[in-house]
């Protein structure tokens, strides 16, 4: 639909955009990508005549983009730049009846019938119908900017060219827009060429990306482009991580800034508190712990800092688990919590260094009491820092070690809980294995602590 070649201009003599080709197809979302100054909006000044082309060229459908007339191309091409520039005192609805006028006919241009409809219509999906009578410059950032979308809507263009769409937007509009667009991209076949700045939101919504620096196009692709880490960290000089999202098969990138909170790090042993109630055991850590964990509460990979092994004759709704966390003041959406039908005296704490890392355990082993399912809960705390792969790897060890110490002992359980917390003090780890230092310290913590809780069971039946 868009067809740049060996495009070369700029400002002056000295261009900008330095030689880059690039096709963006019919009804596509496009993302351009890049750092402040690498050129976005001078690629767009160029498309739209704004600026001069100094080599290569431009065409859209096949056809020259100097070739076009001013009508032929606002026909074709709707533009929500961000230079808002509105001389006169318009009230909003005549903003958008602008955006009309390359459809217009006859020499009086008077908006048909055809004309009202679409203007309605676009006002009603953008959310700026209710404040149609104010004037322009009496409304918010973000109002003008729906505003602006409704007028370039209303050209009913086959493309559009977005420069940042929602920097003005709160998250509710900014997604609101997008869903917007996308539908009018599937339902009427619009191509969409958008510079975004949120690489998340791009990442959510465009179809194929590029990503510029310098004038220059580093990659042209898919939404694989947000998973390369290095070339984004060297681009935007930011460290990032690319994570999936829960719900969506995309990346989504975490930025961690250079600026970090002198952290306290106190010691592994004074660095938590462990107290014991009849119906409740709680782990309050002082530094919050990465986890990895099958619990009923605080399940998954996360930061918490509250462990509790929990009493209770069935297992509670979500509703009373809520009423739980308000009495037993604690804040539900930084606590990790087990479920015993057991009484909680059976418990077993462990503190210990195995290979040279401080650790401590709780277990609480309903094996062999009475009326009991036959489970081991587990809650093992390391001073060690782990990459989420480790965890994994970790957690694995932990079970087969917690399971091979069951076998020997002639029990068999089901229903178990397990989690892992560590500190993230000290050199990253990137894998556990019975072949390292920490993956043999879950091991053997583990496999001694599961025997230990088991026995003492067992001599209390
Ligand atoms: N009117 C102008 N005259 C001369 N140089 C300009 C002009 N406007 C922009 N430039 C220069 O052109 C380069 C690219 O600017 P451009 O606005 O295209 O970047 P951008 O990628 O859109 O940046 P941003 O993300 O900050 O909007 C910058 O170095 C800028 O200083």
């Amino acid at each position: 639909m868009i067809h740049i070649q060996n495009l070369v201009g700029g400002y002056s003599k000295t261009p900008i955009i330095k030689g880059i080709d690039l096709e963006i197809n019919k009804s596509e979302f496009f993302a351009l990508l890049g750092p402040n100054g690498s050129g976005k909006t001078t690629i767009f000044k160029l498309i739209t005549g704004q600026l001069p082309i100094i080599s290569g060229s431009i065409s859209i459908a096949g056809k020259e983009i100097s070739s076009f007339s001013k009508l032929e191309k606002a026909k074709k091409i709707a533009v929500l730049t961000q230079e808002v520039q509105v001389s006169f005192d318009y009230t909003v609805e005549e903003i958008v009846s602008l955006g009309r006028y390359p459809h217009q006919k006859g020499i009086l241009k008077n908006l048909s019938k055809h004309d009202l409809e679409v203007i309605e219509e676009v006002m009603e999906i953008t959310k700026v119908s209710e404040f149609r009578k104010k004037q322009f410059r009496t409304i918010s950032g973000g109002e003008k900017q729906r505003v602006l979308l409704a007028k370039a809507l209303a050209q009913e263009p086959e493309i559009l060219l977005l420069d940042e769409p929602t920097n003005h937007l709160d998250i509710k509009h900014t997604f609101q827009i997008l869903d917007l667009l996308k539908t009018h991209q599937h339902v009427k076949g619009l191509t969409i060429f958008s510079i975004l700045h949120d690489l998340n939101v791009a990442s959510l919504y465009a179809d194929r990306f590029a990503l510029l620096n310098n004038g220059s196009l580093l990659e042209v692709g898919d939404v694989n482009l947000l998973r390369n880490e290095e070339q984004l960290q060297h681009v935007y000089q930011v460290q990032v991580n690319a994570q999936s999202h829960p719900t969506v098969p995309k990346p989504q990138l975490l930025m961690t800034p250079k600026f970090v909170e002198e952290a306290k790090s106190p010691s592994f042993v004074n660095g938590y508190e462990i107290k014991q109630q009849h119906d409740f055991v709680h782990v309050h850590f002082e530094q919050p712990l990465r986890t990895i964990s099958n619990g009923i509460v605080g399940d998954g990979i996360q930061w918490l800092q509250h462990f509790c092994q929990v009493h209770a004759a069935y297992n509670p709704s979500n509703e009373e688990l809520l009423q739980w966390f308000e009495q037993k003041d604690l804040p539900s959406k930084q606590t990790s919590v087990m479920m015993t039908t057991q009484r909680l005296e059976n418990i077993v704490v462990v503190e210990r260094q195995v290979e040279g890392i401080q650790m401590m355990i709780m277990a609480m082993s309903e094996v062999g009491m009475k009326g009991a399912k036959g489970k081991v809960n587990m809650m093992l705390f390391m001073d060690a820092h782990f990459s989420d792969g480790a965890l994994v790897n970790g957690y694995m060890i932990a079970t087969e070690a917690k399971m091979k110490a069951l076998q020997e002992l002639n029990i068999a359980t089901s229903s178990d809980s397990l989690l892992l917390g560590l500190t993230q003090n000290g050199e990253v780890q990137s894998s556990a294995s019975l072949e390292n230092r920490v993956g043999k310290a879950i091991h053997d913590m583990v496999y001694s602590a599961t025997k230990e809780a088991v026995q003492k069971n067992l001599q209390l039946v």
